[in-house]
C-alpha cells in the first residue's frame, strides 16, 4: 500500500503542451481513473509516474519519497501497456517469473510467487502453456499477473482492455477491479471509456488539453460537473445555449427561473431528469424518436421552438411518434464562461416564455 502524490507536473514535447500543471493525490489503496479525450495526457501522466517518460517540471512522490529523476526498474511501480507485450516464444512461467529471475530470487521462490500470481488471475495451472496458445483476455491476465507478482507498491494501467470485445472487456475490469481490492494496491487506471470509469474508479480524474478538469467520485463527476465541458463528456446531457434575462433563462419556448445576471449561458439537463406527460396545449412538445432499451426508454422530444432534448423513462411509460408532451425538469444546471454557475432542485415546466414576460 502506499500513496501517490503528484506536484505541478508538466510535459511538453516541442511545442506541444502534453500535461499542464496536473496535482493529483492518491491514497493508500485507492483507484484513480484517468478519463478523458484522445490526446488530454491520460498516458503520458502514467508514463511520467512509470519513469518511461521524464517530466519537464513537477515532482512526483511515492510514500512520500521523490521518485521523479529515478529509472522505471528503481520504482515501486508495476505499468501495464495498452499492447501487452508478452514474450511468444517464452511459456506462461517464463513471462511472469522474469522479472523475479532479474532480482536474483532463489528458484522456489520464484516458483511459489509466480503460482500465486497465476492463481490471482484465474490461471492457475496455465504455467507450462505458450503465450501463443492463449485467448486475447488470457493474455491480458498473464500481462496483469506478470505487474503484480513484482509486488509494486502502485499499479499502473494504460487502457489495458482497449483490445478486447465489450464482454469480455466487461468481465475483466470486474475482476481487476476485484483483484485491487483484494490486495489494496494503488491503482491508476487510463482508459477514454466512460463505462469503464464510472464502473471502477474510487475518483475520477477528468482530463482535458493535458489539465484535470475535475477530480471526484464518479456520482459527483456525474451529478454535479463543476464544468461544462465534464457535463458534456460523462453520460449524456441536454445541453443548449442561450441567454439569461430578469432572472431567467430565455430560449424559445423555454422560461426557466435562473437567478444570474444577463448574459449568455449553457442549459443543462440529465435524460432522467425530463419528465413528460401527455398534453393538448398547443404550441406542445412532440416526440420525434422512442428507444426501447429493455430497461429503460429514451425518448427524443421537439420542443415548440424545434430545439431537441432526451428524455429517459421507466419501462411502464410508452410513447409514440407524434405524441404531443409537457416536458417537466426536475433538476438542471447552468454554465457560464464553461464554469458551473447555477443548479436548480426544483422541478419547473418547459413554458412558453411569453406566460412569464
Ligand atoms: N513522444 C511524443 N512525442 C510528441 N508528442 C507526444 C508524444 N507523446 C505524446 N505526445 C502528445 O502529447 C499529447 C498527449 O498525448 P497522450 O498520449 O498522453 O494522450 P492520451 O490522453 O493518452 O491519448 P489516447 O487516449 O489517444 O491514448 C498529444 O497531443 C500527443 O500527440
Amino acid at each position: 500500500m502506499a500513496q501517490l502524490t503528484i506536484q505541478n507536473l508538466h510535459k511538453s514535447f516541442a511545442s506541444t503542451t502534453a500535461v499542464d500543471s496536473v496535482n493529483l493525490h492518491v491514497e493508500d489503496g485507492e483507484l484513480i481513473c484517468l478519463l478523458g479525450p484522445s490526446g488530454s495526457g491520460k498516458s503520458t501522466i502514467l508514463r511520467m509516474i512509470g519513469g518511461f517518460e521524464h517530466p519537464t517540471s513537477g515532482a512526483i512522490l511515492i510514500d512520500g519519497e521523490d521518485v521523479t529523476r529515478l529509472p522505471p526498474e528503481r520504482r515501486p511501480t508495476g505499468m501495464m501497456f495498452q499492447s501487452h507485450a508478452l514474450w511468444s516464444h517464452m511459456t506462461v512461467f517464463g513471462n511472469i517469473a522474469f522479472g523475479l529471475k532479474l532480482r536474483r530470487l532463489p528458484k522456489a521462490e520464484i516458483r511459489d510467487k509466480v503460482e500465486s500470481a497465476l492463481e490471482l488471475v484465474g490461471l492457475g495451472g496455465y504455467g507450462t502453456r505458450m503465450t501463443s496458445q492463449l485467448s486475447g483476455g488470457q493474455q491480458q491476465r498473464v500481462a496483469l499477473a506478470r505487474s503484480l507478482v513484482l509486488e509494486p507498491k502502485i499499479l499502473l494501467l494504460d487502457e489495458p482492455f482497449a483490445s478486447l470485445d465489450q464482454h469480455l472487456r466487461e468481465r475483466l475490469r470486474e475482476e481487476v477491479r476485484d483483484i485491487q481490492q483484494r490486495l489494496g494496491i494503488t491503482t491508476l487506471f487510463v482508459t477514454h471509456g466512460q463505462d469503464e470509469a464510472l464502473a471502477m474508479a474510487d475518483r475520477i480524474a477528468v482530463l482535458r488539453d493535458g489539465r484535470i478538469e475535475q477530480i471526484a467520485p464518479a456520482d459527483v463527476i456525474y451529478r454535479e460537473p463543476q464544468t461544462e465541458f465534464v457535463a458534456g463528456f460523462i453520460g449524456t446531457m441536454n445541453l443548449i445555449k442561450s441567454e439569461v434575462r430578469n432572472g431567467r433563462f430565455h430560449h424559445a419556448d423555454l422560461g426557466l427561473p435562473m437567478p444570474l445576471h444577463d448574459g449568455e449561458a449553457t442549459l443543462a439537463i440529465r435524460p432522467e431528469d425530463v419528465v413528460l406527460t401527455a398534453t393538448r396545449n398547443e404550441p406542445s412538445a412532440v416526440v420525434t424518436r422512442f428507444t426501447d432499451f429493455g430497461s429503460y426508454h429514451l425518448v427524443d422530444v421537439q420542443l415548440a421552438d424545434g430545439h431537441r432534448i432526451k428524455a429517459m423513462t421507466a419501462p411502464a411509460s410508452r410513447w409514440r411518434k407524434g405524441d404531443r408532451v409537457a416536458v417537466l425538469v426536475s433538476s438542471y444546471a447552468a454554465f457560464r464562461n464553461q464554469h458551473l454557475a447555477y443548479t436548480s432542485t426544483d422541478t419547473h415546466e418547459l413554458i412558453k416564455e411569453t406566460e412569464h414576460v
